[in-house]
C-alpha cells in the first residue's frame, strides 16, 4: 500500500489552475476530490452536488423528471461556472468530459485529471448503491463495462492521469494526484 502523511492541510502548495476531476462513475473523482482540497486547503465543488441542490432534488429524480439531455445542459452550465471561479478541485459526474465544449472549457480554464480505474474496482465501488440512474439495467456490471469502454476515448484526452488501485485509499490517491499536479507544475511549493 501506498504511504501517504496525516491529512493535515499543506499549505506551502499553490495551486494554480481548477483542477478538475473526471473518469467513471466510482472513480472516486467527488471522495478523492474533497480529501484532496482539504489537503491544499482550497475550496471543493462538485458538479453532482450544485445540480442537486439548485434542483432541489437527486440526480435519479432529475432523470427521471427531465431526462439526461436536461441533465447534461445543467451539468455543463455548472461547469463552466465553476471554473470562472478562483482556483478549487471541481468533481465532475461521470458523464461531463464527454461534451466537447465542456472538454475545451476544461482546458480552456483548468486541468483535467483522469481517474483511471479498471472496470472491477468501478464494479466493487459502485454496485451497493442505486442512486445512478444510467445503472439501473438487467445487468449493471455489464452497462458499467459498455461505458467504461464508450467513454475511454474521451478521458484520454484529459490532460492528466492518475491511476487508482484497490489498495489505494482516499488519501493515497490524493497522494497521487498530487504527485501528478505538482510534476504538471500546475501545483508549487511556495517559495520561503
Ligand atoms: N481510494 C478509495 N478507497 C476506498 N474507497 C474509495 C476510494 N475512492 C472512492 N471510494 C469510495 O467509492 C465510492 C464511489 O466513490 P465516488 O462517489 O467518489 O465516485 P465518483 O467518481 O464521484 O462517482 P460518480 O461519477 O458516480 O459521482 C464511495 O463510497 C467512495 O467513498
Ligand atoms: O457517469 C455518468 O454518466 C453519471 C455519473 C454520475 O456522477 C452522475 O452525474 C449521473 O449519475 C451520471
Ligand atoms: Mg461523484
Amino acid at each position: 500500500m501506498r504511504e501517504h502523511l496525516p491529512t493535515a492541510t499543506d499549505c506551502s502548495l499553490v495551486l494554480l489552475k481548477p483542477v478538475v476531476l473526471v473518469g467513471m462513475m466510482g472513480a472516486g473523482k467527488s471522495a478523492v476530490g474533497m480529501a484532496l482540497s482539504k489537503r491544499l486547503g482550497v475550496m471543493f465543488r462538485d458538479s453532482d452536488a450544485e445540480i442537486e441542490q439548485a434542483a432541489a432534488c437527486s440526480i435519479a429524480e432529475i432523470f427521471a423528471r427531465d431526462g439526461e439531455t436536461f441533465f447534461r445542459a445543467r451539468e455543463a452550465e455548472v461547469i463552466a461556472r465553476l471554473l470562472r471561479e478562483a482556483p478549487a478541485i471541481i468533481s465532475t459526474g461521470g458523464g461531463a468530459y464527454l461534451r466537447p465544449e465542456t472538454r475545451d472549457l476544461i482546458t480552456g480554464h483548468g486541468v483535467a485529471v483522469w481517474l483511471r480505474a479498471d472496470i472491477e474496482l468501478l464494479w466493487s465501488r459502485v454496485k451497493h448503491k442505486d442512486t445512478r440512474p444510467l445503472l439501473r439495467t438487467e445487468n449493471p456490471k455489464q452497462t458499467l463495462a459498455d461505458l467504461l469502454a464508450a467513454r475511454t476515448p474521451s478521458y484520454e484526452m484529459a490532460d492528466l492521469v492518475a491511476d487508482c488501485r484497490p489498495d489505494y485509499s482516499i488519501e493515497a490517491m490524493v497522494d497521487v494526484v498530487i504527485d501528478v499536479l505538482k510534476d504538471a507544475g500546475i501545483l508549487t511549493e511556495t517559495p520561503v
